[in-house]
């Protein structure tokens, strides 16, 4: 047998976000977010589901605490709901909000589990997106006054922070694609936003560095890995385009202080602008301490003229796909991470997010998602080599701990190692959690 066996400083973990697995969305002063408007809207999610009760983890959180301690993971990824927290976007919190976050907090640290706490998961409260949302100005800087209140609340015990959780689905999958909240179908628009959540990151970056001056702060961009269906130059050149539009869009400002030509002039073409001010790129690209990256999938991909705005066209034939539909391409994973330290350089990286989709029930007290296990073992298994060829990971945190709702499929998509019944909350470990507990237990597994 083979063993994959990891650096021991390693820090392993599970992930979650607020809105997917917290319900008690009218509880204790927490106001509506832009999710809690789509998912009411008829159409947007699948099965008119929506995050009202979701996983009921605001009133089981001690449970759930309890199998991160099962498994034995150094850090759990969690976000707060901004509107939870402070339900005008701005000014006073909510106290009932911050409490709720403190006891999640005090839980972790009994059980000798790091909280990282992501700012923002997709969670604007509706009041701000009445005031024009991301697409102003403005919001940057309530953003910013949310995280100070964050950092001041939690950032004697919190050492790790993540401010913006896949900006690229915050802004074009939401603002230009329309499948996300709040379902805009507007470049401009999308572009605007963009800028937006990457300058309020450079804000609380800022203002981050002198309230948790022994902290760590980062955010977690997602990407997918294309690779050309052919050596023809339109191939190599879409793909390309493509790449860029999740990885060189948002990561060259913050590590490079400007947003990569080619794709402006493409924007350009379809009258979509950058609106940026004297300062902001300063603001983008302070440093930062680690970079989170999120990978689920890739594949090969071809020209295909006026197909979208980049005119690519993924080809997914010959792959194993999730419930989900995604390609499993475990290799890409790997090209992914050595492609980004080829062009950063030594950045820090947590893997913030991998998983898999796969929809098993529970029969008789057991889910058998062995489908799962082989994703997780194909995918730690390029990790481990970006790590042997010089890659600095320094963790692996896992989507997710919990089945939740997974955005505009709702819950007809299962991406936990636990397996929620979501009549009644009850959770049940699947085959995947022994899995993972072993391999986080051990720091190694066996192929
Ligand atoms: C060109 C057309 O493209 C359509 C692609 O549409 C999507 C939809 C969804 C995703 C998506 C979903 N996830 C998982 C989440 N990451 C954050 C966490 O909350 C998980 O629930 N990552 N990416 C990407 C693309």
């Amino acid at each position: 047998m083979t063993t994959i066996e990891f650096p021991k400083d390693l820090k392993w973990g599970a992930a979650t976000a607020a809105y997917q697995i917290e319900g008690a969305a009218k509880k204790d002063g927490r106001a509506p977010s832009i999710w809690d408007t789509f998912s009411h809207t008829p159409g947007n999610v699948k099965n008119g589901d929506n995050g009202d009760e979701a996983c009921d983890s605001y009133h089981r959180y001690k449970e759930d605490v309890q199998y991160l301690n099962d498994l034995g993971v150094d850090v759990y990824r969690f976000s707060i709901s901004w509107p939870r927290v402070m339900p005008k976007g701005t000014d006073e919190l909510n106290p009932e909000g911050v409490k709720y976050y403190r006891n999640l907090i005090q839980e972790l640290l009994d059980h000798d589990i790091e909280p990282i706490i992501t700012l923002y998961h997709w969670d604007l409260p509706q009041t701000l997106q009445d005031q024009g949302g991301w697409e102003v100005r403005s919001t940057t800087d309530a953003f910013k006054e949310y995280a100070v209140a964050m950092f001041k609340e939690f950032g004697d015990v919190v050492k790790k922070w993540i401010t913006i959780n896949e900006p690229w689905c915050a802004s074009f999958l939401s603002n230009y694609l329309g499948i996300h909240a709040p379902g805009k179908q507007d470049l401009q628009a999308a572009i605007d936003v963009s800028h937006h959540l990457l300058l309020a990151h450079g804000k609380s970056v800022q203002a981050f560095r002198e309230i948790v001056p022994d902290g760590e702060i980062g955010y977690a961009p997602n990407a997918d890995w294309l690779e050309p269906y052919s050596q023809q130059q339109e191939d190599i050149d879409a793909c390309e385009r493509d790449m860029q539009w999740k990885i060189e869009w948002f990561m060259d400002p913050v590590f490079k202080g400007e947003y990569p030509q080619l794709l402006q002039d493409i924007f350009a073409k379809h009258n979509g602008y950058l609106n940026v001010e004297e300062g902001d790129m300063e603001l983008i690209s302070l440093p930062i301490d680690f970079m989170g990256i999120n990978y689920y999938s890739g594949s090969v991909a071809r020209y295909k003229e006026g197909n979208g705005l980049f005119e690519v066209e993924p080809i997914w034939v010959d792959y194993q796909k999730t419930d989900i539909g995604w390609p499993v391409y475990a290799d890409g994973f790997y090209k992914l991470l050595i492609h980004i330290q080829q062009k950063y350089g030594d950045v820090p990286i947590y893997i913030t997010e991998n998983g898999a989709c796969y929809n098993h029930e529970v029969e008789d007290g057991v889910v058998n998602d062995q489908e799962r296990i082989d994703y997780l073992k194909q995918h730690l298994t390029a990790l481990h080599r970006a790590i042997k060829s010089g890659v600095p990971i320094k963790g692996y945190i896992l989507w997710s701990l919990l089945d939740n709702f997974e955005w505009a499929e709702g819950y007809s998509k299962r991406f936990g190692i636990i397996h929620v019944n979501y009549r009644t909350f009850e959770r049940t470990k699947k085959e995947s959690f022994y899995w993972y507990q072993k391999a986080v237990q051990n720091n190694w597994f066996e192929l």
